[in-house]
């Protein structure tokens, strides 16, 4: 081919190539324009360069209370790991994604559903050099009979400044002041700096080995790894100790370990009108009796719990200030007191709790099977073994079979030293939002919680929900009348607007002085 024709060919194809790439990137430059806008995605004109405040109008705060009263609603209730009221788990998928819209449509937030029914919201910061961090909360409830209850406890009726129902406490008020906060956070143009994920589960009370376990797995498949977490697991506790009108924030850096235990007896069934000696629930109830009259060993004595009864000295008048402050000297004396409370008593050793009772086929006959299912909570000082064998030892009747259901260690001590970023923004952030409370302590949680099955991204695990905790109300989780009141869950959104904001920080925390 001539040269010249050549060149002219060359560069008629040359021009059509370019003329492609340049349609092609129009193209894709609409497409991206269109999926913006549309996803809401905020260009850089949009970052937000100062800090919102925490401040709501009165259509926001009537907004929040109205969606935390929907989400009471909707009866999520789980029995136990194979059975829980899924069609209402799903709804409640469905109740979030319609009051929460802007979560669910910002381009920088990805929404997943794992294990059918939890969800995890990852967060995308813009400053990809700071670890990401986990809220974690759960939305299923323990069974609420309506006996007792002032109001139906799915009734999520507001009375007297309160809102009723199974959930305000544990853990529905969390699942949706996290959610609530984002959705304002955003709607003012907010977008982190810190990535973080939000895990909200569907089987938190049934074990949450389908929800928080699944999750936990998918993200550590993923690489993630977390600079902390904070889920549920104490409050800001009001009127818990005696003598003292002043609340104090306990941050749980640890919980205990768990044995759901079945004890059970097996005896040939016979006639009724001829039994023999002892029935099989005679036995069985002997043998839970003698554990019922048998407490585990008081362990107080050492970590967080002892740090927290000396940071709380300052509180108490002379002398009782001296003995708290003293526990080198003091502190069998002070164990004994505590475990006079049937809360402190939790706190200082493992617990036993007879939970369920099943026995007897018809009044007429010899029962062949019974039955008791006791619940331990294990008190980090201690083993799943060593409790088995005190149990076994306690029981000490060969007639009696031992099955264990599922059973934990208890959580190891997580850091909260000033160096501990997620315990130091935790006190940084009750120091601004609750004025009024000047001692914040370590302390053990004394149930489980989802944030168990994260030992695997981080060792930074803090059990904290900003809401005012009295004794009464530590009676109604899983209890009767669990409410909160209308300015409590107000506070505890407000709480997490700022958390959210204040864990955006790449200083190191400040260190503070200590309360000792
Ligand atoms: C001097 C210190 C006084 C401390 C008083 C401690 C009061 C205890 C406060 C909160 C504990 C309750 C936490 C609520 C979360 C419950 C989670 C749950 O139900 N998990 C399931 C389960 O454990 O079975
Ligand atoms: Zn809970
Ligand atoms: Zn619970």
């Amino acid at each position: 081919v001539p040269a010249a024709s050549w060149r002219r060919g060359h560069v008629r194809n040359m021009a059509r190539r370019y003329v492609c790439v340049l349609a092609l990137a129009a193209v894709l430059l609409l497409v991206f324009a269109t999926v913006s806008r549309s996803k809401g995605l905020r260009g850089r004109e949009h970052q937000q360069t100062s800090r919102i405040p925490s401040q709501f109008s009165k259509e926001e705060r009537v907004a929040m209370k109205e969606k935390l009263k929907g989400a009471i609603q909707i009866p999520t209730v789980s029995f136990s790991q194979e059975e829980y009221n899924t069609s209402a788990l799903a709804e409640f998928g469905e109740y979030i994604r319609k009051v929460f819209p802007t979560v669910f449509s910002t381009s920088f937030i990805q929404h997943e559903t794992v294990g059918n029914y939890s969800h995890l919201f990852t967060v995308q910061g813009s400053d990809a050099s700071l670890q990401p961090y986990m809220l974690l909360a759960h939305f299923d409830v323990v069974p609420a009979p309506t006996e007792g209850w002032e109001v139906p406890p799915f009734s999520g009726l507001e009375r007297e400044g309160f809102i009723h129902g199974r959930g305000t406490l544990d853990n529905k008020n969390s699942v949706m002041a996290i959610l609530h906060a984002l959705e304002l956070l955003l709607i003012r143009n907010y977008i982190p700096r810190r990535s973080f994920f939000i895990s909200l589960g569907h089987d938190e009370e049934v074990s949450g080995m389908n929800g928080a376990q699944k999750i936990s797995a998918l993200l550590q498949a993923r690489g993630v790894q977390l600079a902390f977490i904070v889920d549920e697991g104490s409050f800001i506790l009001d009127g818990f100790l005696p003598n003292s009108k002043k609340p104090f924030a306990m941050i749980s850096v640890s919980e205990k370990g768990a044995i759901n235990l079945r004890l059970q007896v097996n005896m040939t069934p016979g006639h009724s009108a001829a039994p023999p000696k002892e029935t099989s629930i005679g036995i069985i109830a002997a043998a839970v009796s003698r554990l019922e009259q048998t407490p585990m060993p008081n362990m107080f004595g050492s970590g967080p719990l002892e740090t927290a009864v000396q940071q709380l000295a300052s509180e108490f008048p002379f002398p009782v200030n001296i003995v708290l402050s003293n526990l080198w000297l003091f502190g069998p004396l002070v164990s004994r007191l505590m475990e006079r409370n049937y809360i402190m008593n939790a706190l200082v050793r493992t617990t036993m709790a007879l939970t369920m009772f099943n026995a007897g086929v018809k009044v007429n006959v010899i029962p062949p099977v019974a039955q008791a299912t006791i619940n331990l909570r294990i008190h980090p000082a201690q083993t799943v073994q060593e409790v088995l064998e005190f149990v076994k030892n306690v029981v000490a009747d060969d007639r009696v079979q031992f099955h264990v259901l599922n059973a934990f260690d208890p959580l190891p001590i997580s850091p909260f030293d000033d160096q501990a970023l997620g315990y130091q923004l935790l006190r940084q952030t009750i120091q601004s939002v609750f004025p009024e409370v000047s001692i914040v302590t370590p302390g053990i949680c004394i149930s489980n919680t989802d944030s168990r099955h994260f030992t695997n991204l981080t060792t930074d695990i803090y059990r904290f929900n900003p809401v005012n905790l009295h004794p009464e109300s530590f009676k109604s989780i899983h209890g009767i009348n669990e409410k909160i009141s209308v300015q409590g869950y107000e506070t505890q959104m407000k709480f997490i607007f700022e958390f959210i904001q204040n864990a955006d920080t790449d200083e190191q925390p400040v260190p503070h002085l200590h309360e000792l």
